[in-house]
């Protein structure tokens, strides 16, 4: 089953483009990784798919549902992160989880947001009022909101970035499960080269709005096992 497919998918800001046809099929089970240097797109591609930006052209379909006739659809298979910024300040942590698993349509809030909250260590934060915790206690609960309900496509939008390592290492496992156990799909842009490296089944480069270089789950795996190789030198190479 196809999870994304994305058809010559072109965008920009005012007269500049950003996004030059890009195509891209993921099925189900992938966990991919976007990187590329800083102003490559990769924020852009992630909003094109979650309906934050309109394309200028071509499609989007998520399950097969296409973005542009049927969003409401294909948005509820999607989940998308939210913006530490734009959490309700006034709210618990716990509250937010429950306002969001009730807009989400469902009765309570999962267990398998409970056990996420364990992971990242923010249950015993969950009833401190939003504004009042850190950066990374917010970034915390926005990924764990926008994971709520088991979405089945996963967009993640530099999400390590503030994480302590342990907790950075505790959603990378815990994506890691959702590919493997019940066939969700990631899409995760970072600049962390190790998750591509240890974690994911595909890695994408993006430059200049393109799609430059795929290393597959086997070219991974080669890397990974070759001491005098990396994808930093790779990414390198295919930048050259
Ligand atoms: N809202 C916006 N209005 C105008 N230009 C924008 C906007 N958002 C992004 N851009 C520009 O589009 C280009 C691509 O930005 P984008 O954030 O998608 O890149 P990125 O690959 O995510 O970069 P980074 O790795 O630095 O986060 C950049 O030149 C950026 O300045």
């Amino acid at each position: 089953m196809t999870r994304l497919r994305i058809e010559n998918l072109v965008h920009g800001y005012d007269a500049r483009p950003v996004l030059d046809g890009v195509d891209l099929e993921l099925p189900a089970g992938e966990f991919v990784v976007l990187i590329g240097p800083n102003g490559a797109g990769k924020t852009t591609l992630l909003q094109c798919v979650s309906g934050v930006q309109v394309p200028r052209s071509g499609r989007v379909w998520i399950d097969g549902i296409d973005l542009a006739t049927d969003p409401v659809t294909a948005k509820s298979r999607l989940g998308v992160a939210v913006d530490p910024q734009k959490l309700p300040p006034l709210l618990t942590s716990r509250e937010c989880l429950q306002l969001f698993a009730g807009a989400r349509g469902l009765q309570a809030v999962p267990d398998s947001t409970w056990a996420l909250c364990d992971a990242l260590a923010l249950t015993p934060l969950l009833d401190r009022q939003v504004d009042q915790g850190s950066l990374g206690l917010r970034q915390k609960l926005g990924i764990a909101l926008g994971l709520l309900g088991e979405p089945a496509l996963l967009l993640l939008d530099e999400p390590l970035n503030g994480l302590d390592p342990l907790s950075a290492h505790a959603l990378k496992q815990y994506l890691q499960r959702r590919c493997r156990e019940h066939g969700d799909t990631v899409l995760l842009s970072t600049h962390a080269l190790d998750v591509a490296e240890r974690f994911a089944t595909r890695a994408l480069l993006l430059v200049e709005g393109r799609l430059r270089r795929t290393w597959s789950d086997a070219e991974l795996a080669q890397i990974r096992h070759a001491p005098d190789r990396s994808l930093e030198q790779a990414m390198v190479q295919a930048m050259s």
